[in-house]
This record gives structure tokens, C-alpha cells and sequence, in this order.
């Protein structure tokens, strides 16, 4: 379990969420992947080489963002990065500026058309839909000051 994940509850950032201060580790130490430090590997690399020394979430970020696919742990790191540094024109800040409670609407809301689509608009629509549900359920984890570990511990 990484550092810094059951202190204080977090919900003292702006909005009732948990400042940027106040963030887990992007993906905790005793995860595949995952360094002792906390930091993360680089997606793709394999332990025991060079290639494999941590990198950075803003890193890890960045190469998400060049690839064309995108993990449900990289979307992680790059929201809970944008979030960190606040940077300016990001959705994710403006969102988690606002606060559990419209978080929460949004949760529902995507849940509410991931339904709809499965059942009216076919797999397409379905998985689109979901991946804006599983977006939603990030910013919800990252205003709880929600590691990855914390919710994967419930698998
Ligand atoms: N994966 C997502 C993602 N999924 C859903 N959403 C947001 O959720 C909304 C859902 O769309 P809907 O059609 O349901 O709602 P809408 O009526 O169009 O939008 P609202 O008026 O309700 O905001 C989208 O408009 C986005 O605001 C997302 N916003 C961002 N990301 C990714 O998050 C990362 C950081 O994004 P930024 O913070 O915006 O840079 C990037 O990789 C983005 O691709």
C-alpha cells in the first residue's frame, strides 16, 4: 500500500474535494508496474533493465497522451497530474473545482446513458459511454484522495 493514503480524510481542497497537495501516489508500490517509491514505470517497460527506471507521473502522463490507446491506470495518472498542477483549461480541474456533489450528478448521469446505450444504441455507443463513466468514477476517486490501490483492493 503506498504512503499517504489513509491520513486525514482529504476532502480539503477547493470545492470539498482533495487538494492537489493532498493527492495518493498515481499507482501504488506493490502493483505491477509500480515502483517502491510510488512513482510508475513507463507503460510498456519490463522490470530488471535500464528501461525500466521509474518515471514520473507527468511522464507517465505524456506518454499516454502520445499514444493512441489509452489505459484506464494511464488515464489515471493524467487527470490526478492535471489536477496536481491545476493546469489552466482543463476540464478535469474545472470539474473537481466544483466539487463532490456535481461529481457525484455526473456519475449518475453517465451511468444513466451507459445504460441507455447498451440497451437502445448498440456496443459502440455502449463502450463510449462507459469510458466516460469510468472518467467520472477517476474524478470521483481523485476528490476522495482515492488511490488506485484503495479501490482495486475491492476487486
Ligand atoms: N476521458 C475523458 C472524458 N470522458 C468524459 N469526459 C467529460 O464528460 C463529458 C461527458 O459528455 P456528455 O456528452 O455526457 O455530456 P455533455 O453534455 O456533452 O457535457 P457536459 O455539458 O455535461 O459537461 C464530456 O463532455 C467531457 O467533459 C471526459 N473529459 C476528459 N477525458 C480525458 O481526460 C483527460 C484530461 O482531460 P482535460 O482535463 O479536459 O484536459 C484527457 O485525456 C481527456 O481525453
Amino acid at each position: 500500500m503506498a504512503a499517504g493514503l489513509h491520513g486525514p480524510w482529504p476532502l480539503d481542497g477547493p470545492g470539498g474535494v482533495a487538494s492537489p497537495g493532498s493527492m495518493p501516489d498515481m499507482v501504488p508500490a506493490d502493483r505491477p508496474g509500480s515502483s517502491p517509491s510510488g512513482s510508475v514505470s513507463r507503460p510498456g517497460a519490463q522490470g530488471g533493465s535500464p528501461a525500466s527506471a521509474p518515471a514520473t507521473p507527468a511522464a507517465v502522463a505524456a506518454a499516454a497522451k502520445a499514444s493512441t490507446v489509452k489505459t484506464f491506470d494511464e488515464l489515471f495518472a493524467e487527470v490526478a497530474d492535471k489536477w496536481q498542477r491545476r493546469v489552466p483549461g482543463s476540464g478535469t480541474v474545472a470539474a473537481l473545482d466544483k466539487g463532490v456533489h456535481h461529481l457525484g450528478k455526473k456519475l449518475v448521469e453517465e451511468a444513466a446513458e451507459a445504460w441507455m446505450a447498451a440497451e437502445h444504441e448498440g456496443r459502440d455507443r455502449a463502450a463510449e459511454e462507459i469510458s466516460q463513466l469510468l472518467y467520472w468514477s477517476q474524478l470521483m476517486m481523485i476528490s476522495l484522495g482515492l488511490s488506485l490501490d484503495d479501490v482495486y483492493s475491492h476487486l
